[in-house]
């Protein structure tokens, strides 16, 4: 029998509202009368973006492809002197430039010349961002078929390849060349997050962190450089931490930085932090895995330690698509794991015996938001 929700007073009023905009007669009315058609243009603006938004990534996709971000901040050029640097036909140049300024990627100079727009001039050099934007095309081909992949159904699943702890009991099994591409990317895209944590939660006040899940150790020589004083543990897989050690040698950084391997569902994680950090872990995985991994960090924080959780939050106004959009299918695709507010966040902390969880404040919430909380 299919399931009847409860009724509730502003369906009557929403009814009419969706009724209203989905008649043809209401919507032509609207468009030609002069106070609401700029409403109209808008909304219509916004339901084609969302209908062609998939062509725009990867017009992005072949911008970043090229380098082109970044040759152009050498200064603007012809049309014929970037199909020459792109080895790209005259034409071909030219579909992708106006595309690109239309999105305002780029943006027409004088002289029949292109340069940077106001939203490709923030992406160049930025390693980060340029390396999600070239890892999705393996997430593109898994959403080719979007209800094969909320049915479940066998699909590419290439995304669950790049990430293969997220498909194992036994993580800590993976040899290192299969956990090394992801790590790469987490090492390219981390200063996105250290930016907005660092920023938020200055760690000179602590004695010595414990990065779970830290990856290659990206975030730990971020912090280490951030708090001259402060000691850095890495707990992530063996394959994983093995190129921690070789980052934190070739960064000088060894007499503060330390790396030890492990499953953090079956392992005890080592002791001694007075600050536990998990950096974009805890959406990896499912409530149950998150309520052991909580409750493991805990048990490694000495009364008074304090437990710091980053990662980009669903719901965060303003980047809401980001959320449950992005990252709820992001993660569908992966395998495992989903996007939780603040609130549900909080929930699953105080469930894990935390106590006085509270927000911090980042300058761009979509690249993370920041919760702090106190064992015991
Ligand atoms: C100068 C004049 C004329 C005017 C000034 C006006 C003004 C003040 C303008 C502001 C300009 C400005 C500061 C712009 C800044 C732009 C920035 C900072 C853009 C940043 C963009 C960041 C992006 C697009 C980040 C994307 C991140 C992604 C896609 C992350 C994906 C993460 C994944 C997939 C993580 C996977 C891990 C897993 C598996 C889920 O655990
Ligand atoms: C999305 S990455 C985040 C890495 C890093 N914190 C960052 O922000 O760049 C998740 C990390 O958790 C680690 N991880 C996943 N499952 C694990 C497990 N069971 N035990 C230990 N580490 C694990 C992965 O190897 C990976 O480095």
């Amino acid at each position: 029998m299919t399931p009847v929700a409860a009724a509730h007073w502003s369906d009557t009023p929403l009814a009419w509202r969706d009724r209203l905009l989905g008649s043809a007669r209401f919507r032509r009315w609207a468009e030609a009368f002069v106070p609401t058609r700029w409403i109209a243009r808008r909304r219509a603006a916004q339901v084609f973006d969302l209908v062609a938004g998939f062509v725009y990534s990867q017009v992005l996709l072949a911008c970043v492809q090229l380098r082109l971000f970044d040759l152009l901040a050498q200064g603007p050029q012809t049309l014929a002197a970037l199909s020459l640097r792109l080895k790209l036909p005259l034409a071909g140049t030219e579909r992708l430039v106006l595309a690109a300024v239309s999105l305002k990627l780029l943006e027409a100079r004088p002289h029949d010349r292109f340069g940077l727009g106001p939203l490709g001039a923030p992406l160049v050099g930025n390693a980060g961002v340029a390396a999600m934007v070239e890892h999705h095309a393996a997430l593109y081909r898994d959403l080719a078929d979007p209800l094969a992949l909320l049915r479940g159904e066998a699909g590419p699943r290439e995304l669950a390849g790049f990430w293969p702890y997220a498909g194992t009991e036994m993580p800590d099994a993976l040899p290192a060349q299969q956990v090394a591409t992801y790590s790469t990317l987490m090492a390219a895209s981390q200063p996105l997050v250290a930016e907005q944590v660092l920023q938020a939660y200055p760690l000179q006040r602590h004695r010595r962190l414990l990065d779970v899940g830290g990856g290659d150790g990206a975030f730990a020589c971020a912090a280490a450089r951030h708090a001259p004083a402060l000691q850095v543990q890495v707990f992530d897989l063996p394959g994983v931490v093995a190129r921690a050690a070789l980052r934190f040698e070739q960064a000088g950084l060894a007499a503060r930085c330390s790396a030890q391997g492990g499953d953090f569902f079956r392992d005890e994680l080592p002791a001694g932090a007075d600050l536990i950090s998990l950096l974009r872990v805890v959406h990896d995985h499912d409530d149950e895995r998150v309520l052991r991994l909580l409750r493991a960090v805990r048990r490694a924080l000495p009364e008074g330690g304090r437990l710091l959780l980053a990662e980009p939050l669903a719901d965060t106004p303003g980047a809401e698509a980001m959320g449950h959009a992005y990252f709820g299918f992001y993660l569908l695709a992966m395998g495992r794991g989903q996007p939780r507010s603040e609130a549900r966040l909080r929930e699953l902390l105080a469930e894990a015996g935390f106590t006085r969880v509270r927000r911090l404040a980042t300058h761009l919430p979509l690249q993370a938001s920041v919760l702090v909380a106190d064992a015991g």
